[in-house]
């Protein structure tokens, strides 16, 4: 069962179409990378998820349940998603402490003071709990505000934008503590972000959202393997080469550039996604090694004069799949 299971979800505001038929898929035990550029409907999505918007058309499901036409908490279990989106919800005069239990207490959190405890120190904030907020850099009050959305140990937790305005060691420790939660504590994570870097280093599946629709969706070995290298070679006879190449590398397509080198890539074979939705990459099965190449072509007695390997870079990838949807979800 996926937590997050969503299909044609639209949100309009007037004529303008935010968030645009959009699928998406988060598994249990996810950290789910939400990459768009700006504008792109991140945020709205994030909000009709958490409940704070309603949406104007499509179905959600979460954790199994119908969530299409609600907007409010969670009616049989509140805990169940903990959400940072926009500001985080700091009461600026009241120390960390009374902030995390004033809302361990509204949620009736049983054993409140060790909850809070725990959370601090899972965020870093142990040594400041006593502190006012509003004494608080922007980074501790992020983190703060990552530490409010974890009361009530949420199983699903929903971060827009969460490494906004944190210095390098700050995000570090922002990450180390959101892989810990779900290593350790099993939380769903969906992190929406453009900082690609710091989702790259946690994250285990993706979808890119580009004018309020799902581009596509793949998991990291999924995106390795889009981005895997592909292997250039010239011989001295390329039409015998092409052949043979065919012949003996059934799964890998092929493409003969100007200057007669070959280009061999992956297959479409499994190309799909795990989940059978957007993603549909002709480069996602990977490319033979360039031993396989070299071993294929020594054994047929071929004369190369160059054999490459060429690697797709992770970052281009994303910012083409960025660009990509753009046009597709313009439709007010
Ligand atoms: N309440 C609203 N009323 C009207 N338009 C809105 C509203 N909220 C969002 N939009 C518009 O919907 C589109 C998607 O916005 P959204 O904030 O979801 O994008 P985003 O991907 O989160 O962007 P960013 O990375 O800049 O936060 C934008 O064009 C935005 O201007």
């Amino acid at each position: 069962m996926n937590v997050i299971d969503i299909r044609g979800l639209t949100k309009r505001y007037g004529k303008m179409f935010a968030v645009d038929r959009l699928d998406m898929h988060v598994a249990a035990g996810d950290i789910y990378g939400f990459v768009g550029k700006n504008g792109a409907g991140k945020s709205t999505t994030m909000k009709m998820i958490a409940g704070l918007a309603t949406p104007s058309a499509g179905q959600l499901a979460l954790f199994g349940e119908d969530r299409s036409r609600v907007a409010g908490s969670f009616s049989g279990a509140p805990s169940r998603i903990g959400a940072l989106i926009e500001e985080p919800g700091v009461l600026p005069n009241f120390s960390a402490t009374e902030n995390m239990m004033m809302k361990a207490l509204a949620m009736g959190v049983i054993r409140p003071h060790e909850q809070v405890d725990d959370l601090l120190q899972l965020v870093g904030l142990e040594g400041v709990g006593p502190r006012k907020a509003k004494k608080f850099s922007q980074g501790m009050k992020q983190r703060l505000g990552l530490a409010l959305a974890l009361v009530g140990s949420p199983d699903l937790l929903l971060l827009d934008e969460p490494f906004n305005g944190m210095d390098p060691e700050t995000t570090r420790d922002l990450r180390r503590a959101l892989v810990r939660l779900n290593q350790e504590r099993g939380v769903t994570i969906v992190i929406s972000s453009h900082v690609l870097d710091q989702l790259m280093r946690v994250c285990t599946r993706f979808g890119v959202i580009a004018g309020g629709h799902m581009v596509r969706e793949f998991t990291d070995e999924e995106l390795h393997a889009a981005c895997g290298s592909s292997v250039r070679v010239k011989t001295a006879d390329p039409a015998r080469t092409l052949a043979i190449l065919e012949e003996r590398l059934p799964g890998a397509t092929f493409r003969v550039d100007p200057d007669q080198s070959i280009v061999i890539a992956g297959g479409a074979r499994s190309a799909a996604s795990s989940f059978g939705g957007a993603s549909s990459d002709p480069a996602a099965s990977g490319a033979p090694s360039v031993e396989d190449v070299s071993r294929v072509l020594h054994d047929a007695d071929q004369v190369v004069l160059e054999l490459t390997v060429l690697e797709r870079d992770i970052e281009d990838y994303f910012v083409e799949l960025m660009d990509g949807g753009t046009a597709a979800g313009n439709r007010g």
